[in-house]
């Protein structure tokens, strides 16, 4: 049996800002096991492990399954990695949804560039768009709304606060949008309480998103719409699944959706959300902010463009 760990380093297209971290490219690891690969890379600002922690726990797991024993990851992102090279996945799958856009950027910088932006669409326009919030004033971030409600009736407009504001500050937000045209808002405060608060006083639905990948306790509620859910930042596939369940249970949304990772997990988050969440767009437009490939146009890595951190074999 092959098995190996690799290094990347993609360049983004302009620096991206994650939780006040600026970072001009993504770092991450791919691990193949047996001809089958993996992606294991942290989120700074959003993973709670370190690129050098994933590292050594992948190192350590490849050396176990080496030696014939059964890799046992506890990091998240490495959980992710080590669980699709080692999944048996199904044949025949539908074809993934595309995913919907994922609109990133200074609102006065979008607005000015929104025209082209609608006409790349032309009369096809997205059923669902996404849209950071809590980051600029907030009078720019609802103008900004405000028009692409105008331009965009069609659309649903989905909004990411990442829990950065105050039940006060969510509540005056809220109040001034056009509701009918958002589909919900993600972690609007970073307490869950505090976001259903949120939604009772204003009307808005919301999803949640950091609050599962922390672990954090949360309820079902009439206004908690949809799961978002980030394997990266989940870990394993199991505690992915167990999730489905509690979402299914409750008449949750779910959408599958990607941490900034290369194009190999964009491919195998696609698959997952084909299998878990087929009738819902997953949120994975995170791929065109990157400025190169880990694979090739037949889907194999392309090896010679990365950084081999171990090879090994074993004789299973
Ligand atoms: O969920 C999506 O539609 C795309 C991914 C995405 O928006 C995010 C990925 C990772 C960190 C954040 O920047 C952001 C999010 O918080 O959901
Ligand atoms: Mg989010």
């Amino acid at each position: 049996m092959q098995l190996g760990l690799y290094g990347y380093s993609l360049p983004f297209r302009q620096p991206l800002m994650f939780k006040g971290e600026r970072l001009a490219s993504r770092e991450g690891l791919l691990v193949t096991i047996n001809g089958q690969w993996g992606e294991i890379a942290p989120l700074p600002g959003f993973s709670t492990e370190t690129l050098a922690e994933a590292k050594a726990e992948s190192l350590a797991s490849l050396t176990a399954i080496q030696h014939g024993e059964k890799a046992m990851p506890t990091l998240p992102s490495v959980q992710f990695g080590f669980d699709c090279a080692q999944r048996n996945w199904p044949a025949n799958l539908p074809t993934p949804l595309p995913p919907y856009p994922l609109l990133q950027g200074a609102p006065r910088a979008l607005v000015a560039t929104l025209d082209n932006i609608v006409a790349d669409w032309g009369a096809l326009p997205p059923a669902r768009l996404k849209l950071k919030v809590a980051r600029y004033a907030m009078e720019e971030e609802l103008a900004l709304i405000n028009r692409l409600a105008s331009w965009l009736p069609t659309t649903k407009l989905i909004l990411d606060a990442n829990g950065g504001w105050t039940r006060e500050e969510a509540q005056r937000f809220c109040r001034c949008l056009p509701l009918d045209h958002i589909d919900y808002l993600e972690e609007p405060c970073a307490a869950f309480a505090d976001s259903i608060a949120v939604a009772e006083a204003t009307g808005v639905s919301i999803a949640l998103d950091e609050t599962l990948s922390r672990g954090n306790a949360w309820n079902y509620h009439p206004q908690l719409k949809a799961l978002v859910i980030k394997p990266t930042l989940i870990g394993s596939l199991s505690a992915c699944q167990a999730l489905i369940q509690r979402a299914q249970a409750g008449n949750l949304r779910i959408v599958i959706s990607s941490s900034f990772e290369s194009d190999l997990s964009l491919w195998l988050l696609a698959r997952l959300a084909s299998e878990w969440a087929p009738n819902e767009p997953p949120g994975l437009d995170t791929g065109h902010w990157l400025t190169e490939r880990v694979t090739n146009a037949t889907g194999e890595v392309m090896t010679e463009n990365l950084h081999c951190l171990s090879k090994m074999e074993n004789s299973a």
